[in-house]
């Protein structure tokens, strides 16, 4: 990643490489799920409701119901390394500071919760990174993990007196090395289920209809995903949406609504995959690998198995270097 000693422009300079997710609570508990909730709810990406109108309703009802069921969740999933989501990406920034090298310093932060994404920048700044890539681990864009993951980045290099250049990684939702990984990683796991799903379900986290509405395009990149992974798999992909949270119209069809109706439609062997997730976390282990399941075989069905997603696979790791590496290259070149 480094150019020649003798290179004639660029001398080299230290680089840093954050990557960032959603965030997740600290424990399995219903005090840490409520102040996590209370972070990522109250951010107006995530719910467009004006404040005035939603505080109450966060503040009055669903802080005071969900955290009790949700750290219940998080229980069935959580590990010895802690939750799912903060163990995986903690383990693909080793790994992929182990493929940089020590000229390049990789981290990890979260949008909500811990590691800060302000305490991490600062930590790498402090490091002598002078150019950081800042890298939300979102395959698909949308303003409500995307963008608000950059924003809250930008939020602390607003308050830098000296701040370092930056670069964000786009969205990868059609790159061929993601579609790539994906098919390898989802061709390897049917390989080794002991019964042959009669359909493959690709379900993605959902979103308010209305932010499709407003132009929002993450829709669109889920439906190009699963488009590209089906032509290269050389079989068709049911899509499905998961995760709907509140009364308002979310995208459709539903992924618990489309597991209940698939036995009765001829489907009663199925393989869930949910690629819009570059780490498995509440959403698929318990959502889609538990709750999923129950739906499934409650309405007929066999067999069920849940795919786990890219992590820090081979083809996972390999991605992640490809499309970083990328980005690095106009650093260095
Ligand atoms: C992968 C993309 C995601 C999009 C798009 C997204 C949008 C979105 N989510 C909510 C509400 C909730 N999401 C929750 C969990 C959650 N969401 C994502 C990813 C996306 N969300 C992940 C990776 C997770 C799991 C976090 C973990 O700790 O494992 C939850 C909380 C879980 C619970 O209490 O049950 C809520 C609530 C909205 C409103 C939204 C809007 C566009
Ligand atoms: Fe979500
Ligand atoms: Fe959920």
């Amino acid at each position: 990643m480094t150019p020649p000693a003798d290179h004639p422009l660029i001398p080299p300079r230290k680089i840093g490489v954050l990557l960032t997710n959603l965030g997740t609570p600290d424990a399995p508990d219903a005090r840490a799920v409520k102040r996590y909730l209370g972070e990522f709810l109250s951010d107006r990406r995530v719910v467009e409701i004006p404040r005035l109108a939603w505080q109450p309703i966060l503040r009055g009802i669903i802080l005071n119901t969900r955290p009790k069921k949700s750290a219940h969740a998080y229980g069935l999933v959580w590990s010895e390394e802690g939750s799912p989501l903060a163990a995986i990406t903690r383990r693909q920034s080793a790994a992929l500071q182990g493929a940089f090298g020590p000229d390049v310093i990789v981290d990890y932060a979260m949008r909500y919760g811990n590691p800060a994404i302000a305490d991490r920048l600062t930590a790498m700044k402090d490091a002598g990174c002078e150019r950081i890539l800042i890298a939300p681990l979102y395959p698909q864009y949308c303003a409500a993990t995307t963008a608000t993951a950059n924003d809250k980045a930008f939020a602390a290099l607003a308050a830098m007196r000296w701040q370092p250049a930056i670069r964000t990684l786009p969205p990868y939702h059609d790159d061929p090395a993601y579609i790539g990984a994906l098919k390898a990683n989802v061709e390897s796991q049917l390989a080794g289920l002991d019964f042959v799903p009669d359909a493959i379900l690709c379900s993605f986290h959902g979103m308010p209809k209305r932010t499709l509405e407003l132009g929002d395009p993450y829709h669109c990149h889920c439906q190009k995903t699963a488009r590209l992974l089906a032509q290269a798999m050389g079989r068709e992909l049911i899509v499905a949406f998961q995760s709907r949270f509140g009364p308002a119209k979310w995208l459709g069809p539903a992924t618990d609504a489309t597991l209940e109706a698939l036995p009765a439609r001829g489907v009663r062997k199925v393989a869930v995959i949910a690629p819009g997730f570059s780490a498995d976390c509440l959403e698929t282990l318990e959502e889609l690998a538990i709750r999923g399941r129950d739906s499934f075989v409650g309405a007929g069905g066999t067999d069920f198995a849940y795919l786990p997603c890219l992590n820090d696979s081979g083809p996972g790791m390999a991605m992640l270097r490809d499309l970083i590496g990328r980005e690095l290259m106009g650093w260095v070149a």
